[in-house]
């Protein structure tokens, strides 16, 4: 049996599986950079052939810092995955986007300190194109997926800049007012790092952030805390996975266009003729095509 998928989820806080998935098979996967936050759950979402992941591991024991972005991401590409969608808790920096809403962000600022955010370096050197970090054309088509789900009250917000933290803690009042003021649309602590891999091993990745709080910012609401994260998540987590079968049928349906797909053509600065054989090893699932 193989277990090759096109369609790669990631599913955050309060997304620790996906329900509607049938023929489900866990794989357990090591890479050259580690396991990965947990087994993949292998299945069919509407005949269409998906693999899941928790990113903190179903039990949630993995800090954003300690996720093994590098070892998610290389297994990902290993199993032939081409599209990744991802589903994140955040927090909203903007009054519009409320608690229950989602946002699907187009950028990202980096306020990460403790990550390593790359695949190369040791005797390979490469230089993604990363100035637009999400994927255009799958943002579009989960765009669509979203609207064809009744979000109640809720709003879909397409374009945005999600703020990546490191956490664990939450944002000081002074923090969430500064970045505020640089027009981010939501604060999260994992999704640029995810993006940034996914663009090295040439994967389309695009994110469904889904809003729990105000952050700390507004004088009307509480601060953040875990528990009303997690009551919120429960609410719209059943959305989050209908808007997620919309876009893997759309996809499977008319696999979009990705620059994502080609983005090491002209980014590798070494002479891959030259590299050791440790070196080669240890990205071959990502660099085959130019060895
Ligand atoms: C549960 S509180 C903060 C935690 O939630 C978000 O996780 P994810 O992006 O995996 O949904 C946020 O990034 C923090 O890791
Ligand atoms: N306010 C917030 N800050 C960082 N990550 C979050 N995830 C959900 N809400 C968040």
């Amino acid at each position: 049996m193989t277990f090759n998928a096109q369609i790669g989820i990631i599913g955050g806080s309060g997304l620790y599986k996906m329900s509607a998935l049938s023929d489900i098979q866990e794989i357990n996967i090591d890479t050259p950079f580690g396991k990965t936050s947990d087994a993949f759950i292998y299945g069919k979402l509407s005949g269409t052939p998906v693999l899941f992941l928790a990113r903190h591991g179903r039990s949630h024991h993995l800090l954003p810092s300690e996720v093994p972005y590098r070892a998610n991401i290389y297994a990902l590409k290993s199993l032939g995955v081409e599209y990744i969608i991802s589903a994140s808790a955040v927090g909203s920096l903007q009054e519009y986007a409320r608690p229950l809403d989602i946002v699907l962000p187009d950028q990202f600022i980096d306020r990460t300190t403790s990550r390593t955010s790359t695949f190369f370096g040791e005797g390979i050197v490469a230089h993604v194109a990363f100035g637009e970090p999400i994927c255009k054309s799958l943002l579009s088509v989960i765009a669509s997926a979203a609207e064809g789900v009744d979000l109640g009250r809720n709003k879909v917000h397409k374009g945005g800049i999600y703020l990546c933290m490191e956490g664990p803690a939450f944002s000081t009042k002074a923090e969430s007012l500064l970045y505020r003021s640089w027009g981010a649309k939501v604060i999260g602590m994992t999704n640029l790092t995810e993006a940034k891999l996914a663009r090295e091993a040439e994967i389309a990745y695009a994110t469904i952030a889904l809003v729990t709080d105000y952050d700390c910012w507004h004088d009307d609401h509480e601060s953040v805390t875990v528990d009303m994260i997690i009551q919120n998540l429960h609410k719209n987590a059943l959305n989050a996975q209908q808007v997620i079968q919309n876009a893997v049928a759309k996809i499977a349906a008319n696999p979009p266009k990705s620059e994502a797909h080609t983005a090491l053509k002209t980014s590798i600065l070494t002479d891959l003729s030259q590299i050791s054989g440790v070196s080669r090893d240890r990205l071959k699932v990502i660099l085959q095509k130019y060895l």
